[in-house]
C-alpha cells in the first residue's frame, strides 16, 4: 500500500514538476529565471529584515543597556535568513540550508512566490491532498506556518523588550535630570538663605558698630540707650524664637520632603519592580518560546521526518517528492493560516497603537518626573539654605547672648554719661527700627518663600498624582499587553499542539504502515524462497509431467481409440440389431395391423403460429415424447394430464416429408390394387388442408402421393402398365360438387349399374393423368374451386369436405392380370364449435352440416369398431362416398390434426378421443383388387 502511495506520489510529482517547469517557462520566459527572481526577492526581503534588526540593535546599543536580557535578542530562530555581511549576523542563528527544515522553509518561501503562476495546478494539487502523506506534509506546512507566526511573535516580544529597556533608560535619565534639578533647587534655596544671611549680617553689622562705639562710649551712660538695647535684645529673642519656629517648620518641611522623596523612591522602586516583573515575564515567555521551539512537536516532527528519511530510502524519496508537492500544496489557500495572519495583523496594529500610546504616556511621565525632580531639588536646596541660615542665625544669637554682660556695663556707663548715651540709644533705636523693618522684610521674604515652597509642594503633589495616574495607565496598558501576549501565546500553543498532535498522529499512522510493510517485507523473503523452491519443483514436475503427460495421453488415446473401435463395432452390431428389431417390430406390427385391418391413426401437432396467439400468454398444453413416437400428453388444467397412445405422433416441428413417409406404404399399396383411404380430421384451423394439400413450396400428402405413384409406375413400367385417373369432389352442405368441372355442377352418388355393387357418381369427371405436372395443374384447379370462407378460427377455412380420388388401373405385362387400386385423399371440413367459430346464417348452416357429416363418420367408426352388421355409411354423403375405402378389406389412415394451445384444449381432447376410438376399429385384413385371367377377385 505504501509502495503504491509512493509510486503514485512520485508519478504526480514528476507530472506536476514537468507542468510546473513548462508553466514557469511560459510565464517568465525560461525555467531558470524564476528561481533567480525568487532568490533575489528573498534576498531583498532578508536584507530588509536584517536592516530592521540592525536598527533595533543600534538603538539597543545607543541606550547603553547592558542588561543580561539584551542577549536574548539573538535567541530567536528567525524564518528570514540574515546575511552575515556586517559580521553581526552570527547573533541570530540561521537555519542551515542543508537541513531538511531549512530546505523545506526555503522551498516554502519560493512556493509563496510561485503561487500565482501555478493556479492551473490547483485541481491536481487538490487531488494530491487526498494522499495521507500529502495530508501529513500539509499539516507540517501549516505547523511551520504556525511556527513562523511564533517567530514573528517572538520578534515582537523582543521589540517590546527593547522598547521597555529604552523606556527604563529614559526613566533613569529623567531621574538623573530630576536629581540635578533638585540639587539646583537646593542650590537656589541656599542662595536665598545666603541672601538672608547677608541681610542678617548687615543687621548684625549695624549693632556691632554701636557696640564698638558703645565700648568706646561706655563711659557715657544713658537710660534710653539701655532701654533700646533691652528692646533690641527682646527683638533678637523674638527673632530667635521666630528663627526656631522657622527652623521647626523647615524641619517639618524637610521631613515632609524626605517622606515624599521616600514615597517617590518607593514608587520608583515599585515601577522598577513592575518593569522587572514584566521583563522577567517576557524572559519567561522567551524561554518558553525557545523551549517550545526546541522541544515542541515541530522539531519532533522534523526530527521524525529526518529519522524516517534516514531509516527508509523510500520514505526519503517520498519526503523529497513531498517537498516538490509542497509547491503544489502551497497554492492551496489555508483558511486557518489566513485567519491567523489577519488576526496577527490586527494584533500588530493593536500593539502598535498601544506602543504609541505607551510612548506618549512615557514621554509625559518623563516630563512630569523631570519637573518634579526640579521642584524637589529646588525645595531641598531652599530647605538646606534655610537650615544653614537658621544655624548661622543661631550662632549669631549665641554670640549676642555671650555679649550681654557688656551691654549691662554699658547701660551702667550710660547711666553715668547720660546725654551721649541717650543719643546713642536713640541712634540704636533707629537702627533697631531699621533692623526691625529689615526683619519684617525678611519675614515677608520668608513667608513668600514658604508660599513658594507650598506652591511647589502642591505642584509636586499634583505631579505625583499625575505620575500615579500615568503609572496606573501604564499598568493597565501593561496588563492589556500581557493579556494580548498571553492570548497570542495561548493561540500559539493551541496551534502548535494541534499541529503537533496531527503530525504525530499522521506520523504514527505512517510509522504503523511502515512497520506493517516492514513486517510484510520481512515475512516475504521466506515465503518467496518457499515459493521459488515450490515453483522450481513444480517447473521440473511440469517439465517431467509434459513427457509423462504426452506418453500417458498417447497411451490413453490408444486405449480410447481401441475402446472406441470396440464400442463402435459393438454399437454397429447393436444398431444393426436394433434397426432389424425395429424393422421386424414394424413389420410385425404392420402385419398385425393388416391382419386386424386396423385403421392407422396418426396425429400431427400444429406448431404455435403468430396468428394463433389471439390471447397473450397462452401456454402449450400438448406435449410429445421424443423417446416414444406414439405417445402424446395433454395437460387438461389443474395439473391433470391425459396421455394418448396412437400409431404415430408427429411433433410440431415435423416436416411434410416425415408425415408422407409414414403414409407412403399405403400409397404404394394402392398401386398394388388396394383401396386406400387417407383422411385428415381435426378442428378448424388445426392444419388439415396444410397436411393434405400443403403449399406450393411445401406440398402435402396429395402431391407427394401422386408423385410417389408416378415414380413407382415409372419403376414398374417394364412389368406393369398403369393408368391413373383422377377425380375431385367436395361435399358442401351435403351436396357433391365436381372440383375439376368448370361449371361446378351438383352430383349424386349412385350404385354402379355394371352390377359390381360399387358406388358410382354420374357426371363426375375422371381425368386420366400421364404425368405429375398434369396432376399438379388439376390439383391447383381443384383447390381454386373449393369453397372457403374466413372464420374467427381460420382466415381461409375450408367449408367443405374435399376428396381427391385417384384410381390406378394396372396391367401385368407378363400375366395380363389387372389391378384396380383406389386412393381417396380426404380433407375433411373442420370440426368446430358453432359458438366459437362465430358462425351465423349460411355459415351456421355449413357448420351444422359439417358437424352432422362428421357425426355420421363417427357413427360409422363406432359401428366398425363394434363390428356391427349394419354400418351407417349412408347417413351422410361423406360416409357414403368413402364406403369403398372405409369398409372391410380396405386400408385406411386418419391424420388427426390438433392444436397445442391451451385455448383449444377442449377440441384437442375431442379429436384425440375420436382418434383413440378410430384406433380400435378393425377393418379386417386388406384385400387386393386383382383380375387374373378372365375374372376379377379379391385376394388377401
Ligand atoms: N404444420 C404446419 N406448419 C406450418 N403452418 C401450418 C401447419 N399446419 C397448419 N398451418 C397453417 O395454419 C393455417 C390453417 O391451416 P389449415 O387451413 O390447413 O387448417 P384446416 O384444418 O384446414 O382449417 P379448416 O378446417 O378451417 O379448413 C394455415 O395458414 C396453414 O398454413
Amino acid at each position: 500500500m505504501y509502495a503504491f502511495y509512493s509510486l503514485l506520489v512520485y508519478i504526480f510529482y514528476t507530472v506536476f514538476k514537468k507542468e510546473e517547469e513548462e508553466a514557469l517557462g511560459a510565464a517568465q520566459g525560461g525555467a531558470s529565471a524564476q528561481p533567480g527572481h525568487v532568490s533575489m526577492e528573498t534576498r531583498s526581503r532578508r536584507k530588509k529584515d536584517h536592516t530592521h534588526r540592525k536598527e533595533r540593535k543600534k538603538r539597543g546599543r545607543g541606550s547603553r543597556l547592558s542588561d543580561s536580557s539584551s542577549s536574548s535578542d539573538s535567541d530567536g530562530l528567525s524564518l528570514s535568513d540574515e546575511d552575515d555581511d556586517d559580521g553581526g549576523g552570527g547573533e541570530v542563528p540561521d537555519i542551515p540550508a542543508c537541513t531538511p527544515l531549512g530546505a523545506f522553509l526555503s522551498f516554502k518561501q519560493e512556493n509563496e512566490k510561485r503561487r500565482e503562476v501555478q493556479v492551473q495546478l490547483e485541481t491536481a494539487g487538490k487531488l494530491m491532498s487526498e494522499s495521507p502523506l500529502v495530508a501529513v506534509m500539509s499539516h507540517l506546512l501549516s505547523f511551520l506556518e504556525q511556527y513562523s507566526h511564533l517567530q514573528q511573535l517572538q520578534q515582537q516580544a523582543d521589540q517590546y523588550r527593547v522598547q521597555l529597556k529604552r523606556h527604563r533608560a529614559q526613566h533613569r535619565r529623567q531621574m538623573k535630570t530630576l536629581r540635578t534639578s533638585y540639587r539646583q533647587r537646593l542650590r537656589d534655596k541656599n542662595s536665598v538663605i545666603d541672601s538672608l544671611e547677608e541681610a542678617i549680617t548687615t543687621q548684625q553689622y549695624t549693632p556691632s558698630t554701636p557696640g564698638s562705639n558703645g565700648e568706646c562710649g561706655a563711659d557715657v551712660p544713658g537710660a534710653g540707650a539701655g532701654a533700646g538695647l533691652h528692646r533690641l535684645v527682646e527683638s533678637l529673642y523674638g527673632l530667635q524664637g521666630e528663627k526656631s519656629q522657622l527652623r521647626g517648620e523647615l524641619r517639618l518641611l524637610h521631613s515632609q520632603l524626605e517622606q515624599r522623596e521616600q514615597d517617590r523612591h518607593s514608587r520608583v522602586q515599585v515601577f522598577q519592580h513592575q518593569i522587572d516583573e514584566l521583563k522577567s515575564c517576557i524572559e519567561e515567555r522567551e524561554e518558553e518560546l525557545s523551549r517550545l521551539r526546541t522541544a515542541s512537536g515541530a522539531t519532533d516532527s522534523e526530527k521524525r521526518v529526518v529519522c524516517l528519511s534516514a531509516e527508509n530510502e523510500s520514505l526519503k524519496q517520498s519526503l523529497t517528492v513531498t517537498q516538490g508537492l509542497l509547491q503544489q500544496l502551497s497554492v492551496i489557500p489555508s483558511q486557518s493560516s489566513s485567519v491567523l495572519i489577519k488576526e496577527n495583523e490586527n494584533l500588530r496594529s493593536r500593539v502598535q497603537q498601544l506602543e504609541s500610546s505607551l510612548q506618549q504616556r512615557a514621554d509625559q511621565l518623563s516630563h512630569l518626573e523631570r519637573q518634579s525632580e526640579q521642584s524637589e531639588w529646588r525645595r531641598g536646596e531652599e530647605q538646606r539654605r534655610r537650615e544653614e541660615r537658621v544655624r548661622e542665625l543661631q550662632l549669631e544669637l549665641d554670640k549676642e547672648r555671650a555679649k550681654e554682660p557688656q551691654v549691662k556695663i554699658v547701660t551702667q556707663t550710660v547711666e553715668v554719661e547720660s546725654p551721649a548715651t541717650l543719643r546713642q540709644l536713640a541712634e540704636a533705636r533707629e537702627r533697631n527700627e531699621q533692623l526691625s523693618e529689615k526683619l519684617t522684610n525678611q519675614n515677608e521674604k520668608c513667608r513668600q518663600l514658604e508660599e513658594h515652597i507650598r506652591k511647589s509642594d502642591e505642584f509636586s503633589c499634583n505631579l505625583q498624582h499625575k505620575i500615579a495616574a500615568y503609572e496606573r495607565e501604564i499598568s493597565v496598558l501593561q496588563e492589556e499587553l500581557l493579556k494580548e501576549i498571553g492570548h497570542l501565546e495561548e493561540k500559539k500553543e493551541e496551534a502548535v499542539k494541534a499541529a503537533a498532535t496531527c503530525s504525530v498522529e499522521h506520523f504514527q499512522s505512517l510509522q504503523d504502515q511502515f512497520f506493517n510493510l516492514q513486517k510484510r517485507l520481512t515475512a516475504l523473503p521466506p515465503t518467496l524462497r518457499t515459493m521459488k523452491t515450490d515453483y522450481a519443483s513444480l517447473r521440473s514436475q511440469v517439465r517431467n509431467f509434459s513427457d509423462f503427460y504426452g506418453a500417458a495421453i498417447t497411451d490413453a488415446k490408444k486405449q480410447i481409440s481401441a475402446a472406441m473401435r470396440e464400442m463402435s463395432e459393438a454399437n454397429k452390431d447393436l444398431l444393426e440389431k436394433y434397426r432389424k428389431e425395429v424393422a421386424l417390430r414394424r413389420k410385425y406390427h404392420e402385419q398385425l395391423v393388416e391382419l386386424k385391418g386396423n385403421i392407422r391413426v396418426l396425429c400431427r401437432v400444429k406448431p404455435v403460429l403468430k396468428e394463433d396467439q389471439h390471447e397473450e400468454g397462452q401456454s402449450v398444453v400438448v406435449t410429445t415424447d421424443p423417446n416414444n413416437e406414439s405417445a402424446l400428453s395433454v395437460l387438461k388444467g389443474q395439473g391433470r394430464s391425459h396421455n394418448f397412445e396412437l400409431d404415430r405422433v408427429f411433433h410440431p416441428q415435423a416436416t411434410q416429408e416425415e408425415v408422407f413417409q409414414e403414409i407412403e406404404p399405403l400409397v404404394t399399396s394402392c398401386i398394388d390394387g388396394y383401396h386406400v383411404c387417407i383422411f385428415a380430421y381435426g378442428q378448424t384451423g388445426s392444419g388439415k388442408t396444410y397436411t393434405m394439400e400443403g403449399s406450393t413450396e411445401n406440398p402435402g400428402i396429395n402431391q407427394r402421393a401422386l408423385k410417389h405413384l408416378f415414380s413407382e409406375i415409372e419403376d414398374r413400367k417394364d412389368m406393369w402398365i398403369y393408368t391413373v385417373t383422377v377425380s375431385s369432389v367436395e361435399i358442401y352442405n351435403e351436396v357433391l360438387r365436381d372440383l375439376l368441372s368448370k361449371d361446378g355442377e351438383k352430383l349424386d352418388i349412385k350404385i354402379n349399374p355394371d352390377g359390381t355393387g360399387q358406388l358410382h357418381v354420374p357426371g363426375l369427371r375422371l381425368i386420366e393423368v400421364k404425368s405429375f405436372q398434369h396432376i399438379k395443374k388439376l390439383l391447383a384447379q381443384a383447390r381454386r374451386n373449393r369453397i372457403t370462407f374466413g372464420t374467427q378460427m381460420n382466415q381461409h377455412s375450408s367449408r367443405s369436405h374435399a376428396l381427391l380420388m385417384i384410381t390406378v388401373l394396372g396391367t401385368d405385362l407378363a400375366s395380363g392380370a389387372k389391378t384396380t387400386g383406389k386412393l381417396n385423399l380426404v380433407d375433411l371440413a373442420g370440426s368446430e364449435r358453432v359458438w366459437k367459430s362465430g358462425a351465423e346464417g349460411e355459415r351456421l348452416k355449413e357448420a351444422q352440416n359439417i358437424n352432422r357429416s362428421l357425426l355420421a363418420l363417427g357413427d360409422v367408426i363406432q359401428a366398425l369398431r363394434g363390428k356391427e352388421k349394419h354400418i351407417p355409411f349412408r347417413n351422410s354423403r361423406l360416409t357414403y362416398l368413402l364406403q369403398d375405402s372405409l369398409g372391410k378389406g380396405n386400408k385406411t389412415a386418419m391424420v388427426v390434426q390438433v392444436s397445442a394451445l391451451e385455448s383449444n384444449v377442449g377440441e384437442t381432447m375431442c379429436s384425440l378421443k375420436f382418434a383413440e376410438r378410430v384406433c380400435k376399429v378393425e377393418l379386417g385384413p386388406a384385400a387386393r383388387k386383382i383380375q387374373r385371367g378372365g375374372g376379377s377377385h379379391q385376394c388377401d
